[in-house]
């Protein structure tokens, strides 16, 4: 038996196709929503997906700036780009790319950022809002996790929802998410007692441990939906946190490293820019696009 695989490729085309329609009816009244990404030095990785996310947004009608600075940028000058992009009324998203050099304090940038402009949903404001169910912007790497996982098994309520990984930006904001829509959610990360055993007992399970091919098939509950949210550059090139070659064995769905959640990261970018557009405007919510 071998796994249905989710191809996020195939669904973050057919998203963006959607969002490309949500631009052009704003283009009828003379709106384009536009997408800063800011970028502090080199790191090879980040400049890989600050391009691809570039060309992307254009594709979808919307207007991208990038920022690139350099390695030893400081605070100040970070900050003050911040609310220059804050400011300006052509920018409705914002974007910090992750991690910044050490010198910078992330926290303090990231809560610079306007919310209703913070398309990661990296605010506290937009975290708290998350939490306490009221309207927010969501984390896109969580929000595609979450469409796919609806698209594969419908309605999630009392199932069994494993997160591996505790990070702001993944881990949490994915466990909200299920929470959210009514499944059962257990947090493991790097204390976590008898792991294998408790990735047993989800038939959802979400990976974003960071190290490759970490979860091994008999960790695996057959017919489990498993979401590789990692990325790991190896000498194998790309891979993610969850063994496919021995999970897709077991599982019932799996998506790949590459082509499942990294596209859909990238389209909900795209979607949480066209829903603060909307809002910035006094437009409704673009249907489908917010959970
Ligand atoms: N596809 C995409 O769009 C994106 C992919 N990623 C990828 O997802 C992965 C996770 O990213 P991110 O959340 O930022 O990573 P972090 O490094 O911030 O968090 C990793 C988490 O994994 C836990 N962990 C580490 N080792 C173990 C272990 N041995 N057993 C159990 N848990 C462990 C850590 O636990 P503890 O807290 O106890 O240390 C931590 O909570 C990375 O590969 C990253 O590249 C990230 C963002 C977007
Ligand atoms: N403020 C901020 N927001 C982020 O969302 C953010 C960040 N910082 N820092 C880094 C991580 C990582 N991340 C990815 C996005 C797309 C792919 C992606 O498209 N991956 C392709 C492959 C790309 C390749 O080949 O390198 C795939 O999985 O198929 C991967 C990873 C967003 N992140």
């Amino acid at each position: 038996m071998s796994a249905t695989r989710i191809d996020g490729k195939v669904f973050a085309a057919t998203l963006r196709t959607r969002i490309a329609e949500g631009v052009a009816a704003m283009a009828d009244r003379g709106i384009t929503p536009g997408l800063a990404v800011v970028l502090v030095g080199e790191d090879p990785a980040s400049q890989v997906y600050v391009r691809s996310k570039g060309k992307m947004t254009r594709e979808v009608g919307m207007n991208s700036y990038e920022h690139r600075l350099p390695d030893d940028t400081s605070q100040g000058d970070l900050l003050a780009l911040v609310d220059q992009l804050n400011k300006d009324p052509s920018v409705n998203g914002i974007l910090v790319q992750l991690p910044l050099p050490r010198h910078i304090d992330e926290e303090a940038v990231i809560n610079e950022i306007l919310p209703e402009k913070d398309v990661d949903g990296f605010t506290v404001l937009n975290v708290g809002r998350l939490a306490t169910g009221q309207k927010a912007m969501v984390p896109c790497t969580p929000l595609g996790c979450l469409m796919m996982l609806r698209d594969q098994l419908g309605d999630l309520s009392g199932k069994n929802a494993v997160v591996v990984g505790r990070s702001n930006i993944v881990g949490k904001p994915m466990a909200q998410l299920l929470l959210r829509d009514s499944a059962t959610v257990t947090i493991a990360h790097s204390r976590t007692q008898d792991l294998p055993g408790l990735c047993r007992s989800a038939d959802i399970l979400v990976a974003a441990v960071g190290r490759p091919h970490f979860v091994k098939g008999d960790w695996i509950k057959p017919g489990a939906t498993v979401i590789d949210v990692g990325i790991n550059r190896t000498d194998d090139g790309l891979v993610g946190d969850v063994d496919y070659a021995e999970a897709e064995q077991v599982a019932g769905a799996i998506t790949p490293v590459p082509g499942g959640v990294g596209p859909m990261t990238i389209a909900c970018l795209l979607a949480n820019t066209l829903t603060a557009t909307a809002r910035a405007n006094g437009l409704p919510d673009p249907e489908g696009l917010t959970p």
